[in-house]
Protein backbone atom coordinates (compact mmCIF):
# COMPACT_ATOMS: atom_id res chain seq x y z
CA UNK A 1 0.00 0.00 0.00
CA UNK A 2 0.91 3.27 -0.86
CA UNK A 3 -0.43 6.12 0.28
CA UNK A 4 0.04 9.23 -2.25
CA UNK A 5 1.74 12.35 -0.55
CA UNK A 6 -0.62 13.90 1.89
CA UNK A 7 -4.08 12.67 0.56
CA UNK A 8 -6.26 10.38 2.14
CA UNK A 9 -8.97 10.66 -1.07
CA UNK A 10 -7.40 10.93 -4.57
CA UNK A 11 -10.12 9.89 -7.19
CA UNK A 12 -10.53 10.75 -10.73
CA UNK A 13 -13.56 11.12 -13.24
CA UNK A 14 -15.35 8.65 -11.21
CA UNK A 15 -18.56 8.21 -12.35
CA UNK A 16 -21.51 6.19 -11.65
CA UNK A 17 -24.84 5.31 -14.26
CA UNK A 18 -27.99 3.41 -13.01
CA UNK A 19 -29.88 2.98 -16.19
CA UNK A 20 -29.36 5.38 -18.95
CA UNK A 21 -28.97 8.09 -15.94
CA UNK A 22 -25.32 9.56 -14.99
CA UNK A 23 -25.93 9.97 -11.17
CA UNK A 24 -21.84 10.80 -10.57
CA UNK A 25 -20.34 12.61 -13.77
CA UNK A 26 -16.57 12.29 -13.67
CA UNK A 27 -15.93 13.40 -10.23
CA UNK A 28 -12.48 14.39 -9.52
CA UNK A 29 -12.06 14.98 -5.76
CA UNK A 30 -9.12 15.23 -3.15
CA UNK A 31 -8.85 14.95 0.94
CA UNK A 32 -5.85 15.85 2.80
CA UNK A 33 -4.76 13.76 5.89
CA UNK A 34 -6.43 15.83 9.03
CA UNK A 35 -8.56 17.61 6.39
CA UNK A 36 -12.65 17.98 7.21
CA UNK A 37 -14.16 18.12 3.60
CA UNK A 38 -17.58 18.91 3.57
CA UNK A 39 -19.50 17.57 0.46
CA UNK A 40 -23.03 19.54 -0.43
CA UNK A 41 -25.27 19.79 -2.73
CA UNK A 42 -28.86 18.97 -3.33
CA UNK A 43 -30.97 15.98 -2.89
CA UNK A 44 -30.39 13.67 -4.81
CA UNK A 45 -26.89 15.35 -6.56
CA UNK A 46 -24.73 12.33 -6.09
CA UNK A 47 -23.23 12.64 -2.60
CA UNK A 48 -24.26 9.36 -1.05
CA UNK A 49 -23.05 7.33 -4.19
CA UNK A 50 -19.69 9.38 -4.87
CA UNK A 51 -19.24 8.51 -0.73
CA UNK A 52 -20.46 5.02 -1.31
CA UNK A 53 -17.68 4.55 -4.25
CA UNK A 54 -14.90 6.16 -2.14
CA UNK A 55 -15.23 3.46 0.81
CA UNK A 56 -15.60 0.26 -1.40
CA UNK A 57 -19.15 -0.16 -1.15
CA UNK A 58 -19.76 0.49 -4.60
CA UNK A 59 -17.91 0.07 -7.44
CA UNK A 60 -17.72 3.07 -10.19
CA UNK A 61 -18.29 2.32 -13.91
CA UNK A 62 -15.66 4.79 -14.51
CA UNK A 63 -12.41 6.63 -12.96
CA UNK A 64 -9.94 5.39 -10.76
CA UNK A 65 -7.95 6.62 -7.67
CA UNK A 66 -7.43 5.78 -4.09
CA UNK A 67 -8.64 6.15 -0.74
CA UNK A 68 -6.03 5.62 1.84
CA UNK A 69 -3.98 4.18 -1.08
CA UNK A 70 -5.72 1.72 -1.87
CA UNK A 71 -7.12 1.65 -5.49
CA UNK A 72 -10.98 2.16 -5.36
CA UNK A 73 -11.75 -0.22 -8.27
CA UNK A 74 -9.36 -3.46 -7.56
CA UNK A 75 -9.00 -3.05 -3.12
CA UNK A 76 -12.55 -2.64 -2.39
CA UNK A 77 -12.16 -5.22 0.81
CA UNK A 78 -8.94 -3.08 1.93
CA UNK A 79 -10.70 -0.09 1.87
CA UNK A 80 -14.54 -1.02 3.27
CA UNK A 81 -11.76 -2.45 6.67
CA UNK A 82 -10.13 0.67 7.44
CA UNK A 83 -12.56 3.52 6.99
CA UNK A 84 -15.38 4.25 9.25
CA UNK A 85 -19.42 4.76 7.39
CA UNK A 86 -21.51 6.15 9.16
CA UNK A 87 -25.29 6.12 7.06
CA UNK A 88 -27.90 8.67 7.12
CA UNK A 89 -29.96 5.91 9.14
CA UNK A 90 -27.20 4.08 11.46
CA UNK A 91 -28.82 1.12 13.01
CA UNK A 92 -28.50 1.26 16.49
CA UNK A 93 -30.68 -1.55 18.83
CA UNK A 94 -32.89 0.60 21.21
CA UNK A 95 -33.33 -1.99 23.55
CA UNK A 96 -29.61 -2.60 24.13
CA UNK A 97 -26.98 -0.28 26.12
CA UNK A 98 -24.59 1.79 25.07
CA UNK A 99 -21.98 -0.45 25.82
CA UNK A 100 -23.77 -3.68 24.84
CA UNK A 101 -24.33 -1.98 21.44
CA UNK A 102 -20.83 -1.38 20.60
CA UNK A 103 -19.72 -4.92 22.17
CA UNK A 104 -22.17 -6.66 19.75
CA UNK A 105 -20.78 -4.43 16.51
CA UNK A 106 -17.83 -5.51 17.88
CA UNK A 107 -18.45 -9.23 18.23
CA UNK A 108 -19.99 -9.55 15.00
CA UNK A 109 -17.16 -7.83 13.14
CA UNK A 110 -14.82 -10.15 15.17
CA UNK A 111 -12.19 -7.36 16.24
CA UNK A 112 -9.26 -8.43 19.05
CA UNK A 113 -9.32 -6.53 22.21
CA UNK A 114 -13.07 -5.98 22.05
CA UNK A 115 -13.56 -4.74 25.71
CA UNK A 116 -10.50 -2.34 25.31
CA UNK A 117 -11.71 -0.96 22.21
CA UNK A 118 -15.16 -0.70 23.55
CA UNK A 119 -13.77 0.89 26.61
CA UNK A 120 -11.78 3.18 24.20
CA UNK A 121 -14.74 4.33 21.97
CA UNK A 122 -16.47 5.19 25.15
CA UNK A 123 -13.93 7.36 26.70
CA UNK A 124 -12.65 8.96 23.26
CA UNK A 125 -16.56 10.12 22.38
CA UNK A 126 -17.76 10.69 26.34
CA UNK A 127 -19.66 8.27 26.77
CA UNK A 128 -18.71 6.40 29.99
CA UNK A 129 -21.14 7.93 32.35
CA UNK A 130 -23.87 6.65 30.35
CA UNK A 131 -22.70 3.25 29.32
CA UNK A 132 -25.49 1.68 31.02
CA UNK A 133 -28.37 3.61 29.39
CA UNK A 134 -30.42 2.05 26.63
CA UNK A 135 -29.68 3.53 23.20
CA UNK A 136 -33.89 3.85 22.55
CA UNK A 137 -33.64 6.33 25.54
CA UNK A 138 -31.31 8.39 24.33
CA UNK A 139 -32.07 11.99 22.35
CA UNK A 140 -30.99 12.06 18.90
CA UNK A 141 -27.47 14.13 19.50
CA UNK A 142 -26.41 11.05 22.30
CA UNK A 143 -27.85 8.37 19.40
CA UNK A 144 -25.56 9.94 16.88
CA UNK A 145 -22.57 10.52 19.10
CA UNK A 146 -23.11 6.46 19.78
CA UNK A 147 -23.42 5.69 16.15
CA UNK A 148 -19.58 7.43 15.85
CA UNK A 149 -18.37 5.98 18.36
CA UNK A 150 -19.81 2.49 16.74
CA UNK A 151 -17.98 3.85 13.74
CA UNK A 152 -14.67 4.12 15.35
CA UNK A 153 -14.38 1.05 17.08
CA UNK A 154 -11.96 -0.62 14.66
CA UNK A 155 -9.49 2.79 14.82
CA UNK A 156 -10.30 3.57 11.05
CA UNK A 157 -8.19 6.51 9.81
CA UNK A 158 -10.86 7.60 7.71
CA UNK A 159 -14.26 9.42 8.30
CA UNK A 160 -17.46 9.24 5.97
CA UNK A 161 -20.06 10.67 7.18
CA UNK A 162 -22.97 10.46 5.67
CA UNK A 163 -25.29 13.49 7.11
CA UNK A 164 -24.99 12.76 10.47
CA UNK A 165 -26.42 15.03 12.31
CA UNK A 166 -30.18 15.27 10.33
CA UNK A 167 -32.83 15.99 12.60
CA UNK A 168 -30.44 17.02 15.58
CA UNK A 169 -30.95 19.86 17.26
CA UNK A 170 -28.26 23.01 17.05
CA UNK A 171 -26.99 22.25 20.40
CA UNK A 172 -26.45 18.76 20.11
CA UNK A 173 -24.51 19.45 16.70
CA UNK A 174 -22.06 21.86 17.73
CA UNK A 175 -21.30 19.20 20.22
CA UNK A 176 -20.75 16.39 17.58
CA UNK A 177 -18.78 19.06 15.22
CA UNK A 178 -16.81 20.14 18.58
CA UNK A 179 -16.36 16.18 18.50
CA UNK A 180 -15.24 15.71 14.85
CA UNK A 181 -12.64 18.82 15.26
CA UNK A 182 -11.23 16.98 18.13
CA UNK A 183 -10.91 13.87 15.82
CA UNK A 184 -9.33 15.63 12.73
CA UNK A 185 -6.44 17.53 15.05
CA UNK A 186 -5.89 13.41 16.16
CA UNK A 187 -4.91 13.20 12.47
CA UNK A 188 -8.04 11.65 11.57
CA UNK A 189 -9.35 12.55 8.08
CA UNK A 190 -13.41 13.32 7.61
CA UNK A 191 -15.59 13.85 4.32
CA UNK A 192 -19.01 14.53 5.51
CA UNK A 193 -21.69 15.32 3.81
CA UNK A 194 -24.41 17.75 4.92
CA UNK A 195 -27.66 20.22 4.18
CA UNK A 196 -26.46 22.55 7.32
CA UNK A 197 -24.86 26.02 6.41
CA UNK A 198 -23.55 26.35 9.86
CA UNK A 199 -22.01 23.02 9.42
CA UNK A 200 -20.21 23.76 6.18
CA UNK A 201 -18.65 27.33 7.98
CA UNK A 202 -17.04 24.51 10.38
CA UNK A 203 -15.33 22.26 7.78
CA UNK A 204 -11.92 22.82 6.24
CA UNK A 205 -12.57 22.76 2.60
CA UNK A 206 -16.07 22.29 0.67
CA UNK A 207 -16.71 20.50 -2.20
CA UNK A 208 -20.53 21.33 -3.99
CA UNK A 209 -22.27 19.05 -6.30
CA UNK A 210 -24.95 19.37 -8.58
CA UNK A 211 -26.49 16.86 -10.80
CA UNK A 212 -23.76 14.65 -10.53
CA UNK A 213 -21.16 17.08 -10.90
CA UNK A 214 -18.83 19.26 -8.81
CA UNK A 215 -19.20 22.47 -9.17
CA UNK A 216 -17.22 24.33 -6.94
CA UNK A 217 -14.67 23.73 -4.57
CA UNK A 218 -12.18 25.26 -1.89
CA UNK A 219 -12.41 26.57 1.52
CA UNK A 220 -15.52 28.40 2.81
CA UNK A 221 -14.28 32.00 1.92
CA UNK A 222 -12.49 30.88 -1.22
CA UNK A 223 -16.08 29.77 -2.33
CA UNK A 224 -17.45 32.67 -1.32
CA UNK A 225 -15.10 34.94 -3.53
CA UNK A 226 -15.21 32.60 -6.41
CA UNK A 227 -19.19 33.16 -6.97
CA UNK A 228 -18.20 37.10 -7.81
CA UNK A 229 -21.97 37.67 -5.83
CA UNK A 230 -22.28 41.30 -4.95
CA UNK A 231 -24.94 41.17 -2.48
CA UNK A 232 -27.27 44.06 -0.54
CA UNK A 233 -29.40 42.81 2.66
CA UNK A 234 -32.73 45.18 3.18
CA UNK A 235 -34.70 44.61 5.98
CA UNK A 236 -38.37 46.24 6.71
CA UNK A 237 -41.14 45.10 8.14
CA UNK A 238 -42.76 43.21 5.27
CA UNK A 239 -40.47 42.21 2.48
CA UNK A 240 -42.24 39.50 0.49
CA UNK A 241 -43.55 41.36 -1.92
CA UNK A 242 -40.29 43.57 -2.71
CA UNK A 243 -38.72 39.93 -2.85
CA UNK A 244 -41.08 39.22 -6.01
CA UNK A 245 -40.68 42.49 -7.36
CA UNK A 246 -37.07 42.14 -7.25
CA UNK A 247 -36.35 38.76 -8.70
CA UNK A 248 -38.14 40.04 -12.17
CA UNK A 249 -35.37 43.08 -11.96
CA UNK A 250 -32.78 42.56 -14.34
CA UNK A 251 -29.12 42.16 -12.86
CA UNK A 252 -30.92 40.56 -9.61
CA UNK A 253 -30.03 36.65 -9.61
CA UNK A 254 -30.77 35.74 -6.31
CA UNK A 255 -32.81 36.85 -3.73
CA UNK A 256 -33.06 34.81 -0.58
CA UNK A 257 -35.28 35.73 2.36
CA UNK A 258 -33.64 35.72 6.01
CA UNK A 259 -36.76 36.36 8.15
CA UNK A 260 -37.85 40.27 7.38
CA UNK A 261 -34.65 40.57 5.83
CA UNK A 262 -33.22 39.90 2.12
CA UNK A 263 -30.32 39.59 0.55
CA UNK A 264 -30.22 40.51 -2.92
CA UNK A 265 -27.18 38.99 -5.07
CA UNK A 266 -25.74 39.44 -8.27
CA UNK A 267 -22.76 39.10 -10.42
CA UNK A 268 -22.67 42.24 -11.76
CA UNK A 269 -22.56 45.56 -9.24
CA UNK A 270 -23.73 47.61 -11.38
CA UNK A 271 -26.56 46.16 -12.68
CA UNK A 272 -27.61 45.10 -9.04
CA UNK A 273 -27.10 48.82 -8.02
CA UNK A 274 -29.39 49.90 -10.84
CA UNK A 275 -32.14 47.42 -9.96
CA UNK A 276 -32.78 48.40 -6.52
CA UNK A 277 -31.93 51.61 -6.88
CA UNK A 278 -36.09 52.64 -7.31
CA UNK A 279 -36.38 50.69 -3.85
CA UNK A 280 -33.29 52.31 -2.07
CA UNK A 281 -35.23 55.74 -0.86
CA UNK A 282 -38.43 53.87 0.32
CA UNK A 283 -38.75 54.91 3.84
CA UNK A 284 -39.95 51.87 5.37
CA UNK A 285 -36.54 49.47 4.19
CA UNK A 286 -33.11 49.87 5.68
CA UNK A 287 -30.31 48.70 3.30
CA UNK A 288 -26.59 48.02 3.44
CA UNK A 289 -24.10 46.06 1.32
CA UNK A 290 -23.97 42.97 2.68
CA UNK A 291 -21.19 40.07 2.28
CA UNK A 292 -22.45 37.26 0.52
CA UNK A 293 -23.58 34.03 2.56
CA UNK A 294 -22.23 30.44 1.86
CA UNK A 295 -26.06 30.01 1.82
CA UNK A 296 -26.43 32.99 -0.72
CA UNK A 297 -23.06 31.10 -2.69
CA UNK A 298 -24.87 27.36 -2.80
CA UNK A 299 -28.09 28.67 -3.52
CA UNK A 300 -26.70 30.55 -6.92
CA UNK A 301 -24.56 27.59 -7.71
CA UNK A 302 -27.42 25.64 -7.85
CA UNK A 303 -29.64 27.62 -10.12
CA UNK A 304 -26.95 28.07 -12.38
CA UNK A 305 -26.56 24.46 -12.39
CA UNK A 306 -30.47 24.07 -12.93
CA UNK A 307 -30.23 25.68 -15.56
CA UNK A 308 -27.20 24.37 -17.48
CA UNK A 309 -28.74 21.34 -16.96
CA UNK A 310 -32.07 21.62 -17.90
CA UNK A 311 -33.49 19.18 -20.32
CA UNK A 312 -34.04 20.98 -23.44
N1 LIG B 1 -29.45 1.93 -6.50
C1 LIG B 1 -29.93 2.92 -7.24
N2 LIG B 1 -30.64 2.69 -8.36
C2 LIG B 1 -31.11 3.71 -9.12
N3 LIG B 1 -30.92 5.01 -8.85
C3 LIG B 1 -30.22 5.31 -7.75
C4 LIG B 1 -29.69 4.30 -6.88
N4 LIG B 1 -29.03 4.92 -5.86
C5 LIG B 1 -29.15 6.24 -6.07
N5 LIG B 1 -29.87 6.49 -7.19
C6 LIG B 1 -30.19 7.81 -7.75
O1 LIG B 1 -28.98 8.52 -7.88
C7 LIG B 1 -29.16 9.90 -7.60
C8 LIG B 1 -28.16 10.35 -6.56
O2 LIG B 1 -28.53 9.80 -5.30
P1 LIG B 1 -27.67 10.05 -3.98
O3 LIG B 1 -28.33 9.26 -2.89
O4 LIG B 1 -26.24 9.75 -4.26
O5 LIG B 1 -27.86 11.61 -3.75
P2 LIG B 1 -27.53 12.50 -2.47
O6 LIG B 1 -26.82 13.70 -2.98
O7 LIG B 1 -26.82 11.69 -1.44
O8 LIG B 1 -28.98 12.91 -1.97
P3 LIG B 1 -29.52 13.30 -0.47
O9 LIG B 1 -28.96 14.65 -0.14
O10 LIG B 1 -31.00 13.32 -0.68
O11 LIG B 1 -29.07 12.22 0.45
C9 LIG B 1 -30.62 10.05 -7.20
O12 LIG B 1 -31.34 10.50 -8.31
C10 LIG B 1 -31.03 8.66 -6.80
O13 LIG B 1 -32.40 8.47 -7.02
Amino acid sequence: MSVDGDWVIDVRDLTKRYGDKTVVDRLDMKVRRGEIYGFLGPNGSGKTTSIRMMCGLLTPDGGSGHTLGYDVLKDAAAIKREVGYMTQRFGLYDDLSIRENLDFIARVYGMPDRRIRVDHALERLGLVGRQKQLAGSLSGGWKQRLALAACMLHEPKLLLLDEPTAGVDPKARREFWDEIHQLAHEGITVLVSTHYMDEAERCHRLGYIAYGRLLATGTPSELVQQSGLHTWRVSGDDVSLLAKALEQQPGVELVTRFGNALHVCGRDADRLAQAIAPYRHDPDLRWHEAAPQLEDVFIHLMQQSADNYAPA
